[in-house]
């Protein structure tokens, strides 16, 4: 197979023959850090839930092997040579013989480097479109090993379902939720994963808590909210230490009507409202942009 190439958009087969999969933001409601693993990554144990806020990869297994860029992120990511669909396609290739590649456009819509893991989603997308085009079983082994030699949030993103994610992010247990309305604040200022994780200052093998498992399903938002409260985002005062403007982000979303809990998602810097229904959540995003017009804002649900 020729190198997989990252590209400018150009023509390829007609619309007929394309395939879609939508790579939706991924959302930590919870993420409590447990240790620091013999490896160097972190233990988490986090409660994850996907947003109606998505990219969307195409594909046209015809194309010549590669990546096209499209939609409105398309230039934060023009010089990236590392795609993660990119690294998402060699990790299969390698894992599979004989995988058929074709090309793939992504019209990226996600912040990236935001901490609702947009490219752990996009490389997500990449192996369901290459698991389709080449009759692989969405439960193959080789698929989850390829989603985790990715990233650590690639195999939650390939589950794309509410669970309980544990480990570095490989151990995964359905959750039941109920829905809620949800508003996503990026305030457009990049936050560098690992940059976070080392501020916190564990050093390989060191524990630092335990917290009890959640329940296996949710009946009311009540019941999530309850669980919530006791359960934030560990990653969150060290992302706030290294970017202290975060505050702003989470002040406004306190301050909107009706909402329910603020917290950052992942490494940051996105922080999200949840609401009873999408048209608080709808009213609450309104506000934020009126407020702050530069900053990325999206009204949307979860769960
Ligand atoms: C913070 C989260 O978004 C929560 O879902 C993820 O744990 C991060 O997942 P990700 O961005 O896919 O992370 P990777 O690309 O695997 O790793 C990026 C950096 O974060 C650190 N990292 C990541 C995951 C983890 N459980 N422990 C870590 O220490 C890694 O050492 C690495 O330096
Ligand atoms: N398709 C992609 N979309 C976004 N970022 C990508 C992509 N491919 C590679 N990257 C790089 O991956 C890194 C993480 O990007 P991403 O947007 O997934 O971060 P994140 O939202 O903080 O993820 P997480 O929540 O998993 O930590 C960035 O350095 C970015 O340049």
């Amino acid at each position: 197979m020729p190198h997989p190439t990252t590209a400018a958009p150009t023509a390829s087969s007609p619309p007929a023959a394309r395939l879609a999969e939508r790579a939706p933001a991924k959302i930590n409601l919870s993420l409590a850090v447990l240790g620091r693993r013999a490896d160097g990554y972190h233990e988490l144990s986090s409660l994850v839930a996907f947003a109606g806020a998505a990219d969307r990869l195409a594909y046209d297994p015809a194309g010549a092997p590669g990546l096209d860029l499209a939609g409105p992120g398309a230039a934060t990511l023009a010089v990236e040579p590392d795609n993660l669909v990119l690294k998402a396609v060699r990790e299969l290739t390698a894992r599979v013989e004989g995988l058929a590649v074709g090309r793939f456009t992504l019209d990226k819509r996600l912040p990236v480097s935001s901490g609702i893991g947009g490219g752990s989603a996009d490389a997500a997308a990449a192996l369901r479109l290459l698991a389709r085009t080449n009759g692989l079983a969405p439960d193959d082994r080789r698929m989850f090993e390829a989603a985790l030699a990715t990233g650590s949030d690639v195999p939650v993103c390939l589950y794309g379902r509410a669970c309980l994610m544990r480990g570095r992010g490989e151990a995964l247990t359905p959750v039941a939720l109920p829905r809620f309305g949800l508003v996503l604040v990026n305030p457009r200022i990049p936050v560098a994963t690992a940059a976070v994780f080392r501020q916190l200052g564990l050093v390989p093998g060191e524990r630092c808590r335990s917290v009890p498992p959640p329940p296996t399903g949710f009946a009311t938002r009540a019941e999530v909210l309850a669980f919530l409260t006791g359960m934030p985002n560990d990653l969150e005062p060290p992302a706030r230490a290294l970017e202290p403007s975060l505050g702003e982000v989470a002040d406004r979303l306190a301050g909107t009507p009706a909402v329910r809990l603020v917290r950052m998602s992942g490494s940051g810097a996105t922080f999200f409202g949840l609401y009873d229904d999408c048209r608080a959540a709808a009213r609450a995003a309104k506000l934020i942009v009126a407020a702050r017009p530069d900053w990325w804002v999206k009204s949307t649900i979860i769960g």
